[in-house]
């Protein structure tokens, strides 16, 4: 008997129910040609090497088809552009599914950051623009991981902005890398909508914010809006049973704002989806401690230590880099950071 959905559809139904009625992003082909390049490429070039999905950043829902207006998910895709570089530096080959213009690996030390990026450069005596020199170390590794990623094709960048898109996306992705069986693994660090307006119920138009007609008539007075939102279907399921390939190994982040709810929200979605691991983190102390949650019942914080929690050390997701390459819990050997049952 398969597995129901709260409405009492069978899972994947529902899914497959959104996917008929919503359009596919229009750069969806293109998007499945790189990917199958990609895959194809390493199939045959690096037979042993794993490819990790890292989605990242949030996605919108519009208010109107013709979007002005949208809800968006809390992200600014730091845990995934960082994590995408440790899975690099581990030799995984990455695709990178990410909210447009949301921080990607490598240039994400340089992009989005307080102070504009014109401030590393300088003009040297003989009119070359060069990098100043209390950042050329650091830029210089940093293009170097950067390039090391390209000239090999590690690296495909591919971006979202709706939850639409990021449906459509993850599905064709995860059938593209099917070829990859335990070779493949998937990192959802994307901040995914949990409800929408279905297309059936969105404006076309701009909202007005007054109650007149375009002809001018009504009183002209501002309006309320009310935003009726359905759910999203509970697409991990469909992930897990059928889009990703047999044997990959498939992560999920629960985010939560109150403490006493994360552990125990993490296992529930473990218990709904049947996957590998929940990595559970609070908005507010998410930079720097995470709780790997298993199917086991076991829950391993893992925390950088005080003295390390500064902005610019991305520590958190090296150790769950280290965490990770092991396969998340057997041996959860971290530099720096502190393992803490429980
Ligand atoms: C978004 C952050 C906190 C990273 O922040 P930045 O570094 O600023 O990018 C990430 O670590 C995270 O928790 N990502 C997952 C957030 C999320 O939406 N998780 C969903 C689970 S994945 S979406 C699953 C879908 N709702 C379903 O149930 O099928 C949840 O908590 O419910």
């Amino acid at each position: 008997m398969p597995p129901h959905q709260a409405n009492g559809l069978p899972a994947g139904h529902e899914a497959d129910d959104y996917f008929h009625t919503n359009p596919p992003p229009k750069a969806l082909s293109s998007h499945q040609s790189l990917a199958r390049e990609f895959i194809q490429y390493h199939l045959e070039n690096s037979p042993r090497r794993k490819v990790v999905l890292v989605t990242s950043g949030g996605t919108t829902v519009p208010l109107e088809n013709q979007t002005v207006r949208f809800i968006d998910n809390f992200s600014a895709g730091t845990r995934g552009a960082t994590s995408a570089e440790y899975f690099l530096q581990e030799g995984y080959a990455v695709i990178f599914l990410h909210r447009q213009f949301s921080l990607l690996p490598y240039s994400r030390h340089y992009s989005h950051s307080t102070n504009c990026f014109l401030d590393f450069m300088d003009e040297a005596e003989d009119g070359r623009v060069i990098v100043r020199k209390e950042y050329q170390d650091k830029m210089r590794r940093v293009l170097q991981q950067y390039h090391h990623a390209k000239d090999n094709r590690l690296l495909l960048l591919l971006p979202f902005t709706t939850v639409t898109d990021y449906l459509f996306e993850l599905r064709s992705l995860a059938v593209i890398m099917q070829p990859l069986g335990n070779r493949a693994l998937f990192y959802l660090a994307a901040a995914v909508s949990d409800f929408f307006i279905p297309r059936e119920r969105m404006e076309e138009h701009k909202i007005q914010s007054r109650d007149n007609d375009a002809g001018g008539q009504g009183s002209g007075a501002s309006r309320q809006l009310v935003v009726n939102l359905d759910p999203v279907p509970k697409f991990l399921s469909t992930l897990v049973q059928s889009w990703a390939p047999k044997g990959s190994m498939i992560v999920s982040f629960k985010l939560e704002t109150n403490p006493s709810l994360l552990v125990s929200k993490a296992e529930q979605a473990l218990k709904r989806y049947h996957h590998d691991l929940v990595i559970g983190n609070l908005l507010s102390t998410r930079k720097w401690e995470v709780v790997f949650v298993t199917s086991d019942g076991e829950e391993r914080w893992i925390r950088v230590p005080k003295a390390r929690r500064s902005k610019s050390i991305s520590g958190v997701e090296e150790l769950v880099g280290k965490a990770e390459r092991k396969h998340g819990m057997e041996h959860v050997d971290l530099e720096g950071g502190t393992v803490t049952e429980g």
